[in-house]
């Protein structure tokens, strides 16, 4: 099966994603690849998007943000991007106000999350943000912490707006937060393309291995053969590590009909009956796991 490559942009208001998208299809262009955008912003009317050459396959989720409101809307417009472009990657940008975790979840349906293979976050800084980021409030501090925590590739943008101290400064403090990154100082987010090309898959596939990535947040899909025992099932949560912060997907229980949707959420799960028999899979989203040893438990189940 076809497996599209998918990138999330994150970075918070005005760092320069946009300017980044610009600069990573003009690369992708030159290399050949079929490209999909996918583009969230906030407010109602896309001012972005405009900017995108309209050759290029464009889906625009406006009025909501992944991490909260749109979640089904995005899961069906990648759902049609797939079944209608066949594209070799999908690039999306995701609203300054999304955190990674939240997108990751809103991107991979346990549908068609076998479909895709998730190459990680790159996320924009605007520098001097970063330099006076005390300023700003308490949760949009710890956003822009997190979206550069859980990031493969730094971008710190706007390079021009800072001194050589500064910059110093930056990369330091960059380095000693999120030391398994590739962090790259731009300016209008021009940066070293192969180093995009370079990035890992960051869903766990079967294979085990040993990178530093592997040490980082990260997904797995993850297909039941059979129907399982529903007090084993719950067994098995409990042991779970607290790093895995999702769960979602379909299981199918002795005795029943049909499969249960399962959603778990910070160790909270939940599930409800489906109507219809669904594709057994299941996607987790964590950071730090060791998957190999989460695939072999659910084997025993
Ligand atoms: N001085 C300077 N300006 C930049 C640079 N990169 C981008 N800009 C400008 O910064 C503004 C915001 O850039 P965008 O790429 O739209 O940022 P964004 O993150 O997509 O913004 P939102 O969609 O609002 O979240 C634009 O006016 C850009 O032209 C840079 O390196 N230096």
């Amino acid at each position: 099966m076809k497996q599209t490559d998918i990138y999330v942009l994150s970075g918070f208001l005005g760092s320069g994603k946009t300017t980044l998208l610009k600069e990573i299809l003009k690369k992708e262009k030159a290399l050949g690849r079929k490209v999909a955008v996918l583009m969230n912003e906030l407010g109602k009317i896309s001012i972005d998007s405009n900017e995108i050459d309209g050759d290029i396959p464009l889906k625009e989720l406006l009025g909501g943000c992944v991490c909260c409101t749109i979640q089904d809307e995005v899961e069906a417009q990648i759902q049609t991007l797939l079944v209608q472009e066949k594209p070799d990657v999908i690039y999306f940008e995701t609203t300054g106000a999304a955190h990674p975790v939240e997108t990751i979840d809103g991107i991979l349906s346990p549908i068609f999350a076998d479909q895709l293979r998730f190459k990680g976050i790159i996320t924009v800084i605007n520098g001097r943000q970063w330099l006076e980021r005390s300023t700003l409030s308490a949760p949009i501090q710890q956003l822009i912490m997190e979206q550069a925590r859980h990031a493969s590739l730094i971008i710190v943008n706007k390079e021009d707006q800072l001194t050589e101290a500064e910059k110093a400064k930056i990369t330091f403090e960059l380095q000693s937060i999120c030391s398994h990154a590739f962090t790259v100082l731009t300016t209008y987010s021009k940066f070293p393309f192969e180093k995009l090309l370079e990035m890992e898959s960051h869903i766990y596939s079967g294979i085990t291995k040993t990178s530093v990535h592997a040490l980082h947040l990260s997904t797995f899909v993850y297909t039941f053969k059979k129907s399982i025992a529903a007090d084993q099932f719950e067994f098995f949560l409990r042991e779970l590590p607290n790093t895995i912060y999702r769960i979602k997907g379909y299981v199918k229980f002795h005795q029943a009909k049909y499969p249960d949707l399962f959603q778990y959420s910070y160790g909270m799960p939940l599930f409800m009956q489906e109507e219809m028999n669904m594709p057994l899979n299941m996607v987790f989203i964590g950071e730090n796991i060791d998957w190999k040893k989460v695939e072999n438990e659910l084997n025993l189940l």
